[in-house]
């Protein structure tokens, strides 16, 4: 948590000076931040995480500021590589603000695995004899995991689906698990495993795939936000905003970008605190399918009755305070410590407030002046580095081709060479 986290100016101090101001103001040592210098990584790191290392790849930290969420001020760390994020989520938490900032919730963090029972003669029959064995296979299950049984946590449910396809039914079983603050697929992973072979022999069949469904929706967090009219730019940017979102809930090809823009802000803070990007990814995706199989908006945006936007996002959030690359990487430690939580619960919340914060500062730039400008004036640094231009040289380069409002390749060359040529 932040004492205070409405930090104006923050943009203008340099990287150093950032991170001291951000380290002070959530009660870290001066120097916890300190590991962000260099990515915290090196081969030798990077070697024992995956296979045929060869090196790392950087990805700029940032913090994005003035979040309240739950009435409680939080720094925001997100990694990523694409300009404007962080300013649009620290833009959009800003007007937010107005009226509170986020409120979030969650369900408890219940991770489902699968288990595949193929060649079935009687699958409708099987099903049943699966679930009369229930307490013996949940039993079987939580043996595997006694840490997490000890914490609180453990198999909440089994249920049984049949699955009709082609050529047979499959029977599926689910084992559902409290995973606590794991993101917990190698838990429910193990489980699956070991409760296979008992689930094959009731059901009469051969066990086959044994894995956590990426669809986690019973591990849900919601995020919800009233955006004051005269802040977001008057009535008519309000009902501009709704217009907008109402598209991307009829429209499939306005829905993917729109959520792909939610999911700039939750990646970002998926990646920063070491949690698995494709995860959350594809949960997210999968959520976006409604009843009837079509494709929409992960938010909504609606006018309340004093003419107010009202925002909200629910998603799937599997992400772990332990496990996975989240204690072993230096920068993930970092940043959860930036964040404050101490559940996975408050993460896939905090997660979830970024998602939205995201959303609306895309969608009210697209209802007003669209995208270009707030974007490419932050991404004019990238095109002036790409066509040549020395530290020195950007800042002219940038403010050349924003006063022109072009940005081709060409265009920031043409600008260098005249710049040079005045020298
Ligand atoms: C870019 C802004 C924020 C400019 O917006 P602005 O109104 O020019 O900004 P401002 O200078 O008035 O500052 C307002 C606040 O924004 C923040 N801010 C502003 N600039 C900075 C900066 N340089 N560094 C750090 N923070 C910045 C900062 O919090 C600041 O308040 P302060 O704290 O200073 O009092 C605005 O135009 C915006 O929100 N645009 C949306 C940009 C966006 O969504 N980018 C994502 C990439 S595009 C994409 O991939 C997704 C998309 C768009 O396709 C999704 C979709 O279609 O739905
Ligand atoms: N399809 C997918 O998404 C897949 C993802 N993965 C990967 O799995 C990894 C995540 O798996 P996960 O199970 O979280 O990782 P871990 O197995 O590393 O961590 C979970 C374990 O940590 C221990 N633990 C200690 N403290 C806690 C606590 N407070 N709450 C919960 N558990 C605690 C538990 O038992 P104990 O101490 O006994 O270990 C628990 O089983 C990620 O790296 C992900 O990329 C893997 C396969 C598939």
């Amino acid at each position: 948590m932040a004492g205070n986290s409405r930090l104006s100016g923050f943009r203008n101090l340099d990287v150093v000076e950032r991170r001291r101001t951000a380290a002070r103001e959530c009660g870290l040592e001066p120097d916890a931040l300190d590991v962000l210098e260099t990515g915290g990584l090196d081969s030798e790191i990077a070697d024992r995480m995956i296979e045929n290392a060869v090196g790392v790849i950087g990805v700029p930290v940032g913090v994005a500021t003035n979040f309240t969420v739950n009435g409680r001020d939080v720094l925001v760390p997100m990694a990523t590589e694409e300009p404007s994020v962080v300013a649009a989520a620290s833009n959009a938490a800003r007007i937010a603000r107005v009226r509170g900032g986020f409120t979030t919730t969650s369900t408890t963090p219940v991770m489902q695995a699968q288990v595949q029972i193929v060649d079935v003669t009687d699958p409708e029959a099987a099903r049943l004899r699966v679930l009369e064995a229930r307490e013996e296979i949940i039993e079987l299950a939580e043996r595997q995991d006694p840490t997490l049984v000890r914490l609180g946590g453990g198999v909440v449910d089994l249920t049984v689906r049949t699955v009709p396809t082609g050529d047979q039914t499959y029977v599926v079983a689910h084992l559902a698990v409290d995973v606590r603050d794991a993101m917990g697929a190698n838990a429910v992973n193990t489980m699956a495993e070991a409760v296979a072979p008992r689930i094959a022999e009731l059901a009469q069949g051969r066990p086959l795939l044994r894995i956590l469904t990426n669809r986690a929706d019973r591990r849900i967090s919601r995020a919800r936000a009233v955006l004051d009219a005269e802040a977001l730019g008057g009535p008519e940017v309000a009902r501009d905003i709704v217009h907008g979102y109402r598209l991307a809930a009829a429209d499939p090809y306005r829905a993917a970008t729109h959520n792909k823009g939610i999911m700039n802000g939750v990646s970002a803070v998926v990646l920063a605190t070491g949690n698995d990007t494709r995860a959350m990814e594809a949960g997210a995706h999968a959520h976006a399918v409604d009843a009837s199989g079509r494709y929409t908006s992960l938010s909504t945006f609606e006018l309340d009755a004093a003419g107010d936007v009202v925002a909200t996002l629910e998603l799937p959030t599997p992400v772990g305070l332990v496990g996975g690359a989240t204690r072993t990487h230096p920068v993930a430690r970092a940043a959860l410590a930036l964040t404050g939580v101490t559940t996975a619960r408050e993460l896939g919340e905090l997660m979830v407030a970024v998602g939205l914060a995201q959303n609306i500062a895309a969608v009210r730039a697209l209802a007003t002046e669209g995208i270009q400008r707030g974007h490419m004036s932050l991404h004019a640094r990238n095109i002036a580095v790409a066509a040549g231009a020395e530290p020195e040289e950007i800042s002219q380069v940038v403010a050349a081709l924003v006063a022109d409002r072009s940005f081709g390749a060409d265009h920031a060359e043409a600008v260098l060479a005249r710049l040079r040529d005045r020298r």
